[in-house]
């Protein structure tokens, strides 16, 4: 089954007096469980390709099905939002004054029967990600901008969305710490099963993928996956 398929696409934004069209025609189809690269230049109509799956603009014309659902049809977008999907960007989604831990566990209470397990799940996510004791107990703002990614990317895993869509959420680091993070994503999302989109430019991510889309003259066009 396809977890993402969109048919017939067509994207556009008025500009002032003009139109920008992102996408026209636009067919797009990624199944259960593939992990996908996207890339494309400035300004091209990425991020509005992954808002546009996230339910969060719609489509002017054609059909934009997610985990089986038409999202024109949907009734709480939201909610429906949060149940499904995870969404990664470069911007910090977590609480700076809490620590890594403390972020995954929010909104479950200390005397919550389940909170248990929950910590220990938080644990073991955060071990996994190579934090150590000490530092998923340091405040958020004390941490490095990779794991502070981390943390973000476990608070993600915490919720075991059925697709995760991820927003260049490596912009800001430098050197191999972007790639670093996107290979945990990447193991994490096989390990888990999920499906994942990422927006990205680095080469040895794209090895990575199952797949990899340049977008481009308004269509997203399959490219030539050299790890494949
Ligand atoms: N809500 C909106 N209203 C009007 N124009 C918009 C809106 N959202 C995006 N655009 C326009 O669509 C174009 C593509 O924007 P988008 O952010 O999707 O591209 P991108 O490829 O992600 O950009 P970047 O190179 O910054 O990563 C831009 O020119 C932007 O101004």
């Amino acid at each position: 089954m396809y977890a993402v398929s969109l048919t017939n696409v067509l994207k556009r934004f008025s500009n002032g007096s003009e139109m920008k069209v992102l996408f026209e025609n636009m067919d797009f189809h990624v199944t259960e469980g593939e992990l996908v690269v996207i890339s494309g230049g400035e300004k091209t109509g990425k991020s509005t390709l992954l808002r546009m799956i996230a339910a969060m603009t719609p489509p002017n014309k054609g059909t934009v099905k997610v985990l089986g659902k038409d999202l024109l049809a949907l009734k709480k977008r939201p909610e429906w939002r949060l149940d499904n999907i995870g969404y990664i960007t470069n911007e910090g989604a977590l609480i700076p004054y809490l620590t890594p831990k403390q972020n995954l566990l929010l909104g479950i209470e200390a005397d919550d029967p389940i909170y248990r397990v929950k910590e220990n799940e938080a644990e073991q996510i955060l071990l996994d990600l190579g934090f150590t004791f000490e530092s998923m107990n340091e405040t958020l703002e004390g941490l490095s901008s990779k794991d502070q990614i981390l943390a973000t990317i476990a608070r993600i895993f915490m919720t075991n969305p059925k697709l995760i869509l991820a927003d260049e959420p490596t912009k800001e680091l430098t050197g191999n710490e972007g790639n670093e993070v996107l290979t945990q994503l990447f193991r994490f999302a096989r390990k888990k099963g999920s499906t994942i989109i990422v927006i990205s430019n680095d080469p040895t991510i794209i090895e990575e993928a199952d797949r990899f889309y340049k977008l481009k003259n308004c269509q997203l066009s399959e490219e030539k996956n050299e790890a494949v």
